[in-house]
């Protein structure tokens, strides 16, 4: 292994996360585990070079105040405790660590050295899953997404044809998407892809379904469906690969925090299907992950991509999918990313589509009524998604693209900019 660590155990406190990427910052790696952790567990761990005892306002759980082990203190490493009065340690903060006390504790204490980076990282990574596969076959679901394209890559990388991914192209995918997954992984990266056109079934399963939420239950249903039936197809799997990253665990509730939303990735699998998990970005912030893409070889658009939602473009085809609504998302999307691109706001912009409601208003064209669809577009920004605000676009760009729309794509009438922002309005309209 090519990593130092400091480990935080989580006695409580809120700001975990924030300890652990102040020392990445540092160019420490570093992990949080729960305060429970024997000194056994403690010793398996890679490179531990000191400890940090996090305690916070969550430390009494259940009626009582939570503590480490005390077989913590005899590990062998440097500790120091953080608002743990209690602690059996030498140092103990009373509050959040400046930064001057935080370096002095990892370098001069601890004698960690700044070797964290994305080149290590992944020379870690592949020891860790060749050790872990041996010689069996790991399976992907991958989407095409920045999570699951970085831990394909990851795969490829460390073990080869002994990876099989499946590509599920619903239907539901912006333009282009599915064939760059095709050319990146199959004609690129010489991968094993299973490439499943189930368009059709999804459209079926969906023809006539207005309501938004009976829409993504059926979607995420039918996905789930899908990759089982070709899990089932293929011999001798016995591991499953998947994307999760560290806030989706950290999100989901260590023992201390009350949980925010649980999060699954793949799940859903019937329980016969029986895989051991293979998780290598397991302990990455979002922006380490496509950190590590770029190292991994990836495509910068694949790794950069704003973030798409699972259903796709079903929940921007409002109300019953149609195919004639269908393709004016698609393909006003693509003209909508392509003069962001061109104009630079895709650097820029967290999060940019475009919305086809389902009914019609009038027009003329060609000297004529015509009877036909608006397109919406939408252009937000956002720290946490939890508030987001409208870009104030350039109204010659706007004008540009309601021109490409309006001239481009079928069965549209009419282009409206959405200038609500959130709250009250969600970024997506479904
Ligand atoms: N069309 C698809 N084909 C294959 N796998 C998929 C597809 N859609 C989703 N998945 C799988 O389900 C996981 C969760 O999908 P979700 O839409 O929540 O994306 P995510 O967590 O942002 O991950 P990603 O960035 O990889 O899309 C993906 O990481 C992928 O493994």
């Amino acid at each position: 292994m090519k990593q130092d660590m400091i480990v935080i155990l989580d006695l409580g406190s809120s700001e975990n996360t924030t300890l652990a990427r102040e020392i990445r910052a540092l160019g420490v790696y570093s992990e949080i585990h729960p305060h429970d952790i024997t000194k056994e567990e403690l010793n398996q761990l890679p490179n531990v070079k000191g400890v940090i005892l996090n305690g916070g306002e969550h430390r009494h759980v259940d009626g009582k105040d939570i503590d480490v082990l005390p077989e913590i203190y005899e590990a062998g490493y440097p500790v120091i405790a953080i608002d743990h009065a209690l602690a059996c340690c030498e140092v103990k903060l009373s509050a959040y660590p400046t930064e001057e006390q935080l370096k002095d504790f990892v370098f001069a204490t601890c004698k960690a050295e700044a070797n964290w980076n994305m080149k290590n990282f992944v020379a870690d990574q592949v020891e860790r899953i060749r050790s872990q596969v041996g010689d069996k076959k790991v399976l992907l679901a991958l989407s095409g997404g920045v999570d699951s394209s970085v831990v394909a890559a990851m795969l490829i990388k460390a073990i080869g044809k002994q990876l099989v991914c499946v590509h599920v192209n619903h239907g539901l995918m912006r333009k282009g998407e599915s064939e760059s997954v095709v050319e990146v992984f199959k004609n690129q990266m010489d991968a094993n892809l299973v490439y499943v056109d189930a368009s059709e079934r999804f459209l079926k399963k969906l023809e006539n379904v207005d309501d938004p939420e009976a829409k993504r239950k059926i979607i995420g249903a039918e996905f789930i469906r899908v990759f089982e039936e070709e899990a089932r197809k293929l011999e001798g799997i016995d591991f499953l690969a998947q994307g999760t990253i560290y806030p989706d665990i950290v999100e989901s509730g260590t023992k201390t925090a009350k949980v925010v939303k649980s999060h699954h990735n793949v799940g859903g699998l019937p329980e016969d299907l029986e895989f051991e998990l293979v998780e290598p970005l397991y302990y990455l912030f979002k922006d380490e992950v496509r950190a590590c893409g770029v190292e991994l070889g990836l495509p910068h658009d694949m790794v950069y991509r704003q973030p798409f939602p699972g259903p796709g473009l079903g929940v921007r085809c409002l109300g019953a999918i149609t195919r004639e609504r269908l393709e004016a998302v698609r393909e006003s999307d693509a003209i909508l990313r392509e003069e962001f691109a061109k104009s630079g706001l895709d650097q820029k912009v967290w999060q940019y589509f475009t919305i086809v409601p389902d009914f019609k208003s009038v027009g003329v064209k060609n000297n004529a009524r015509c009877f036909e669809y608006p397109v919406i577009l939408r252009a937000v920004n956002t720290i946490d998604a939890m508030t987001a605000s409208i870009e104030q676009i350039d109204w010659a760009i706007l004008e540009k693209i309601t021109d490409r729309i309006l001239k481009e794509v079928p069965n549209v009438n009419r282009v409206c900019y959405d200038l609500t922002p959130k709250p009250c309005g969600t970024i997506e309209w479904e």
